[in-house]
């Protein structure tokens, strides 16, 4: 058996991925497996029992990177499963930014029936304060063409809106799905200067943090909109309220509340709803939780952010995996201990990312637990090993 523990609300779609007669969801206090939406675990203490956690979503910056790779714990994320969802907010914000539907809705709803004029007549003659402009033509400046941005920048254009897109590290496969038709920027101020609406679409980080600040918003038009549906560090908030106080910025829109941010009449909030729909929610916790039970029950390693994609059909009896320091002669190392107890290899892979990396070895019988337990501790004794896993192949019967 193996244990999840959950933490948020996580689909039902995802929570069916795990056969019952294989996990207990919720039933352990010592997890094998945490699978969380935007729980922040920086202040959690790992469990040893930890083998990997699974991000219903797609930022993973409440999750301890670093610590959980030294540990041994494979960290999985649901890359685009929640990006559709997002893109169309980001289209209802676009229009929302560009027509006070808001406010025209609120004010229609105080009218009432007069003995000069009833409510339509009313409606008519106050609409002209509800003038708004349309997005066509205007120039949207998108910053990251992952998964989101792509789509943005894809839906803006048909809405015709000129594009100007930045990214610096574009991914292949973003770059292939990114309409022709958009400008690509070679600089932050290039798309910044440009732009008649600005939207941010990239993951926060070291790297990323404070990337709008006071000098990047004195690069953008004074009536340009600026939206942040990324996360809350990436924006300084203290510029943007001083840029909407002097109208060197028109309106800034973002899905992260705090209490400066909602008290400005320039500001709108959204309760951090980007990845928040029926589809997105079953999609990211779907794709996540069949990650984790691919990771759990085969070792191979799929869509994670802190670990190598790594996958070999387990066609032998019994396999074993490594998590490692990504440093030389591991491979040397670790077939020696292997040899040393006359253990035969049938097939074997190893992959990196960074300062880690992974190696799967199936062996060409089934190992009892005294012999498993004797080369773990062996594995376990050189330094560069972090966690060593051994796993029998699943019968039909278990897999279906
Ligand atoms: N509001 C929400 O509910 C919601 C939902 C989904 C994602 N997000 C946030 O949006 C982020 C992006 O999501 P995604 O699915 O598109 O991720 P993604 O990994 O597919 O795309 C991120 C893109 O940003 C680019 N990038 C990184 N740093 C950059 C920089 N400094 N300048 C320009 N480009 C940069 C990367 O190259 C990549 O192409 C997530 O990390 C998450 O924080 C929020
Ligand atoms: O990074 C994400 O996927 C979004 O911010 C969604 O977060 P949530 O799953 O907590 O809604």
């Amino acid at each position: 058996m193996f244990a999840i523990k959950t933490y948020n609300v996580i689909s039902n779609v995802g929570l069916a991925v795990f056969p019952k007669n294989k996990y207990s969801i919720n039933g352990v206090a010592e997890p094998d497996a945490l699978l969380i939406r935007s729980q922040n675990l920086h202040r959690n203490v790992l469990p040893v029992s930890l083998l990997a956690i699974g991000r219903a979503g797609a930022g993973v910056n409440n999750i301890p990177l670093q610590k959980a790779s030294e540990n041994g714990v494979v960290v999985f994320n649901a890359p685009g499963a929640n990006a559709n969802a997002v893109k169309e907010l980001i289209v209802a914000v676009l229009i929302l930014a560009s027509r006070p539907v808001i406010p025209a809705i609120a004010w229609a709803k105080t009218l009432t029936d007069g003995e000069q004029a009833d409510v339509t007549l009313q409606a008519e003659a106050g609409k002209n304060h509800y003038r708004g402009a349309e997005l066509a033509g205007k120039t949207l400046g998108v910053i990251g063409l992952g998964a989101v941005g792509s789509k943005v920048a894809d839906t803006a254009r048909q809405l015709g809106m000129n594009v100007i897109g930045y990214d610096p590290y574009i991914s292949v496969e973003h770059a292939w799905q990114v309409t022709s038709d958009i400008k690509r920027a070679s600089t932050l101020s290039e798309v910044l200067s440009q732009s008649d609406f600005v939207t941010i679409h990239i993951p926060y980080n070291e790297q990323n943090k404070n990337l709008i600040g006071a000098n990047e918003l004195l690069m953008m038009k004074k009536d340009a909109i600026l939206l942040n549906y990324s996360r809350n560090g990436i924006v300084e908030e203290a510029p943007v309220l001083a840029a909407l106080n002097v109208g060197h910025l028109k309106q800034y829109w973002t899905d992260f509340a705090s209490s400066e941010l909602l008290q400005h009449e320039k500001v709108v909030v959204t309760p951090h709803l980007g990845g928040t729909t029926q589809e997105a929610e079953d999609n990211c916790a779907q794709m996540v939780a069949q990650t984790l039970r691919l990771y759990l029950e085969s070792g191979e390693i799929e869509h994670s952010v802190n670990y190598p994609a790594v996958r070999m059909p387990f066609n032998s009896p019994y396999r074993l995996t490594f998590l490692h320091q990504n440093v030389p002669n591991m491979l040397g190392r670790i077939t020696t201990v292997l040899a040393e107890l006359n253990i035969n290899i049938a097939n074997m892979i190893n992959a990196s990312k960074g300062d880690f990396a992974y190696t799967l070895i199936d062996v060409d019988a089934p190992m009892t637990a005294a012999l498993y337990e004797e080369f773990e501790q062996k594995c376990l004794a050189i330094d560069e090993i972090i966690r060593v896993r051994g796993l029998a192949r699943p019968t039909q019967k278990e897999e279906d």
